[in-house]
């Protein structure tokens, strides 16, 4: 028996433009409390758009996946503390230092800021990461990533929903870990290597499943979006 609270849809709002984006949070109204701004809408529209996401009542993710010298990321985490963003990625493989410099800019500046580390990308598998020289599992990876973030003091986690049974056995309950590579039973992988569906990511202990093209590229993205939901209950 755990304390840990029920398991949370974000949307990733993975979309061309700001009128698509907005027109796509219109058409999922209630089905939805959170949004990750990525990449894609980041570059596009920058800090007006987070402002306007939050001003629609949505808890905002910011996915910008940080990963510079400390400085630079300390830095850019200091500008962000400004914008309604709740949740910030940062790459864990930056290593310790870049981690700690970047939580002591949280903690400085926005101590309400809940950062991730990302671990290893949910797009890769284990030959992948042996192009990369890495010769250890996807699973044993993703854990020394975590451990390294969690001891540099960083809040939460991004990983495979495949890889929480080990990481909530070693970390417990208390760290937040976030889960993309999301996929409900029959619906395309696309480029995701490490998936789990909604429900068996909500059972092996996930904070919260990002999802984006099942929802987005689904015929009713309301009713795709209220299903995912349905089995994280
Ligand atoms: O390891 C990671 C880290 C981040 N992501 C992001 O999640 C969404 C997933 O989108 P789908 O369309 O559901 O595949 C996307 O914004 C990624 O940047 C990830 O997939 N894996």
């Amino acid at each position: 028996m755990t304390n840990r609270k029920p398991c949370q849809l974000i949307l990733a709002l993975d979309l061309e433009t700001r009128e698509e984006a907005l027109a796509m949070l219109d058409q999922l109204g209630n089905s939805l409390d959170w949004v990750k701004i990525g990449l894609q809408l980041f570059t596009a529209y920058g800090p007006d758009f987070v402002r306007e996401v939050s001003d629609r009542g949505y808890h905002v993710f910011l996915d910008l996946k940080l990963h510079d010298i400390p400085n630079t990321v300390a830095k850019a985490v200091q500008s962000i503390a400004k914008l309604p963003v709740e949740l910030l990625t940062l790459h864990a493989s930056g290593g310790a230092e870049m981690l700690e410099w970047a939580n002591k800019a949280r903690n400085d500046h926005a101590p309400d800021l809940n950062l991730l580390a990302v671990t290893v990308l949910t797009s890769m598998n284990e030959s992948q990461l042996r192009s990369l020289n890495v010769q250890a599992t996807p699973e044993a990876q993703v854990t020394h990533l975590a451990e390294l973030s969690l001891k540099a003091g960083i809040q939460g986690l991004v990983c495979s929903s495949l890889e929480l049974p080990p990481l909530r056995k070693q970390f417990g309950p208390d760290p937040i870990i976030v889960t993309p590579g999301i996929r409900p039973a029959g619906s395309s992988a696309d480029e995701q290597k490490r998936i789990m569906t909604p429900k068996d990511a909500a059972a092996a202990g996930s904070s919260y499943i990002v999802v984006g093209r099942p929802i987005l590229k689904a015929p009713s993205p309301a009713e795709a979006a209220e299903a995912i939901r349905a089995e994280l209950t």
